[in-house]
């Protein structure tokens, strides 16, 4: 969903000053799903976009989850009137849970290929935005869901001692790539 005055869509990458990438396209060849797991509000008057992950039960991150995360978040950067991005959960009490395990667990190489770059295009998409990006963390952020908070500019997350934020998978002895 892409909840604003309907510009966007008509159009044209060349009508904007940011440039239009390419990983957009892929994302959009390989998004199949129909359900909507991103919504997106952009204010106009203060050139703030609002993107709420709401992906029950945890948004955890899917290829389709991703494939529509990206394809948002490069359709807010082609509009030269967005300024800025907030990135929080509709979710109760989890911001996202990470990478969506079922994805990972008995696919093929290539399945798992496919579902690797689309994980590398959430975090290089982010971290590279000229959005000022700000990940409001309303609930737990373990794992994939701490690395997308960390590639935002800022992060404010809820003071509540139930909610936690980490790489937890290190505790399995899974360390994030040195790159
Ligand atoms: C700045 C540049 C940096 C560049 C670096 C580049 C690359 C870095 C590379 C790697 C770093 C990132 C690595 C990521 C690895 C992962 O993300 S693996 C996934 C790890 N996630 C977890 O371990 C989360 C586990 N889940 C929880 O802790 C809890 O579920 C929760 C999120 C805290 C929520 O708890 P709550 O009690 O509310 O709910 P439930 O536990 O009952 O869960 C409900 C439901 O959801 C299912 N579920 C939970 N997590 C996941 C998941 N990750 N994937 C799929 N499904 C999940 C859970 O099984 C329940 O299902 P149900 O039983 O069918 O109801």
């Amino acid at each position: 969903m892409y909840a604003r005055s309907g510009l966007l869509s008509q159009r044209s990458c060349s009508s904007h000053g940011r440039e239009c990438a390419t990983p957009v396209l892929a994302a959009q060849r390989r998004n199949n799903s129909t359900a909507t797991k991103i919504a997106v509000e952009f204010d106009q008057s203060t050139g703030v976009a609002v993107m709420r992950l709401q992906g029950p039960p945890v948004n955890s991150l899917s290829l389709d989850f991703l494939t529509e995360l990206c394809i948002n978040v490069e359709k807010l950067e082609m509009d030269k009137n967005c300024r800025g991005l907030i990135l929080t959960s509709s979710q109760p009490k989890v911001f996202s849970a990470g990478l969506d395990i079922m994805e990972i667990y008995g696919k093929s190489p290539e399945r798992c290929g496919e579902f690797w770059r689309a994980v590398q295009e959430m975090w290089l998409k982010l971290y590279g935005s000229s959005m000022v990006t700000i990940a409001a963390i309303n609930g737990s952020s373990p794992a994939g869901g701490c690395l997308m908070s960390m590639t935002c500019d800022y992060r404010i997350m809820a003071d509540n001692p139930r909610y936690s934020i980490g790489l937890n998978e290190t505790q399995l002895g899974i360390v994030a790539p040195f790159w």
